[in-house]
């Protein structure tokens, strides 16, 4: 973002006009949500302080009845000229009562360190009395870049991200305690590599030359627990392959789904057979794998197919040793880990994970393996090798049950299946999975939530 705003000052404008910019958009937004609700807007020293005498003076304008209670004197150029222009009275922070409505603009991006005991106790008192809470650009309290509080967590209804998104605005614990959280325009172009969350994907329709294999043949590498391959399985369809199939020993297992195709490969080098078929278009393996020599084998012949690959599980766990067959792969990696996998499989390839936050220790690990890494939980972070991220922010909290990783994993080997793109692949099957749990309703099982896939892409049909 900083480089974002020299880009813009490089222009002409200045860090007044900018300030103005944001005060300005931040209170036309607090306006249309409280109208006329009497407001404490509470400044900081900073430029965050500055802005929150910017919108404390459009909202005085608008007819809102305004108190403004600062911590300090503004101590930067633009927040003194702010505060010179804010025509109503300003009170010390420890002189304010609590207010039906509350503006934070103590601190923003700058914080850099906790804030002192007694200031909070008052301000997180203020927050917590008023019926609606705001916090311009940032909690106080929170580090923007590390994505963790600095101070006890304190829940904000509204957040106004200014300009563009911080790391603390989509990764945990900050993300859920910000309530809704608005992007708000400042006139600043967004810059490659800033802070990107995850957007509703657009879905091609099978055209009219489609056909079973155009539209994706998933192979699933079954392993000891055959259900997680055969959740999965049910997963790609749901998610629109055209054709799934899975690789397992024995006979098919009683009770398969009679559109699920069973090819029996009792041996490692029947399932590398199986592999050579050119028209499959993404292999899975991974979900119900086990962990023994057998399986080894199995993740081995996977990772030597020319497909493009979906290592999820207990195959995460196996690749400790297997980093130098990654990097030989050409056809696309994604790899699926949640925190325990992410953590193993970091230490077993030796990448350091004390990155500031989520987002860059996945890019880390990435870059490392040069492959897509999705890193699962709350907030799943999905990383290419390229240094891309996308963030999915706030995930549906009834995904934590037994089984929703084996429909994830299906979900996005079917995407991968369709197109090849993993790091697209991978979005859309977070998005889609999202929306899914979304449909299900509360307490899902893994089986109803693979059920409610289609509707999930009917939601983001391109037509
Ligand atoms: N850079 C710009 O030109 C613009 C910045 N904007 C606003 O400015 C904010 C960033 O401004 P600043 O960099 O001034 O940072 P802040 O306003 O977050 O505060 C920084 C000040 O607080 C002090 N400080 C940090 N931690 C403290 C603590 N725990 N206790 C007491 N004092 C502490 C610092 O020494 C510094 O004086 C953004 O979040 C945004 O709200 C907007 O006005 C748009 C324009």
């Amino acid at each position: 973002m900083v480089a974002a705003e020299q880009a813009v000052f490089d222009t002409g404008v200045s860090v007044d006009a900018l300030m103005r910019r944001a005060g300005e958009a931040a209170g036309e937004m607090i306006w249309r949500l409280g109208g006329n609700t009497p407001t404490l807007v509470l400044c900081g020293p900073g430029n965050n302080g500055g802005d929150g005498y910017v919108l404390a003076q459009f909202l005085g304008q608008k007819g809102v009845p305004v108190t403004v209670a600062a911590l300090t004197e503004p101590r930067t150029d633009a927040a003194r000229h702010a505060g010179a222009r804010y025509q109503g009275e300003v009170i010390a922070l420890a002189d304010a009562n609590a207010h039906p409505q509350v503006v934070d603009c103590l601190f923003g991006s700058g914080l850099t360190r906790s804030i002192d005991d007694a200031v909070w106790r008052v301000f997180s008192s203020l927050i917590k009395k008023a019926s609606r809470s705001f916090a311009v650009d940032l909690p106080s309290g929170a580090d923007a870049d590390q994505a963790i509080w600095l101070n006890d967590p304190l829940h904000f209804d509204h957040v106004l991200a200014l300009g563009a998104f911080k790391y603390a605005h989509l990764l945990e614990p900050v993300a859920s305690a910000c309530g809704a959280v608005s992007l708000i325009d400042i006139g600043v172009d967004v810059p490659d590599g800033a802070v990107t969350q995850i957007s509703k994907p657009s879905i091609a329709p099978p055209d009219a030359q489609s056909h079973k294999y155009r539209r994706g043949l998933v192979v699933v590498v079954a392993g000891a627990m055959v259900g997680a391959a055969l959740l999965a399985a049910r997963a790609a369809q749901g998610t629109g392959a055209g054709y799934v199939k899975i690789l397992g020993v024995g006979d098919a297992p009683a009770g398969l789904p009679a559109d699920i195709v069973w090819q029996r490969a009792d041996e490692p080098e029947a399932v590398s057979a199986a592999l050579a078929d050119p028209r499959i278009g993404a292999v899975l393996v991974g979900p119900g794998l086990g962990r023994g020599a057998d399986a080894e084998a199995l993740v081995d012949a996977a990772m030597a197919c020319a497909h493009p690959l979906v290592l999820d599980a207990d195959a995460l766990h196996l690749l400790g040793n297997r980093r130098e067959g990654l990097a030989n792969r050409t056809a696309p990696v994604a790899l699926t880990p949640h925190h325990g996998e992410f953590t193993a499989l970091s230490e077993a390839v030796s990448v350091a994970t004390d990155a500031p936050n989520k987002a860059s220790r996945t890019a880390r690990l990435a870059k490392a393996l040069r492959a897509c890494v999705l890193y699962k939980g709350a907030d799943s972070v999905i990383a290419a090798p390229d240094g891309r991220v996308i963030i999915a922010d706030r995930r549906c909290s009834w995904l934590s049950v037994a089984g929703t990783g084996d429909v994830l994993a299906g979900c996005i080997t079917a995407r991968l299946a369709n197109h090849g793109v993993a790091l697209h692949a991978v979005a859309e099957a977070v998005w889609l999975q999202d929306r899914a749990a979304r449909y299900a309703g509360p307490a899902f099982t893994a089986g109803q939530l693979a059920k409610t896939l289609p509707l999930a892409v009917e939601s983001c049909l391109d037509r």
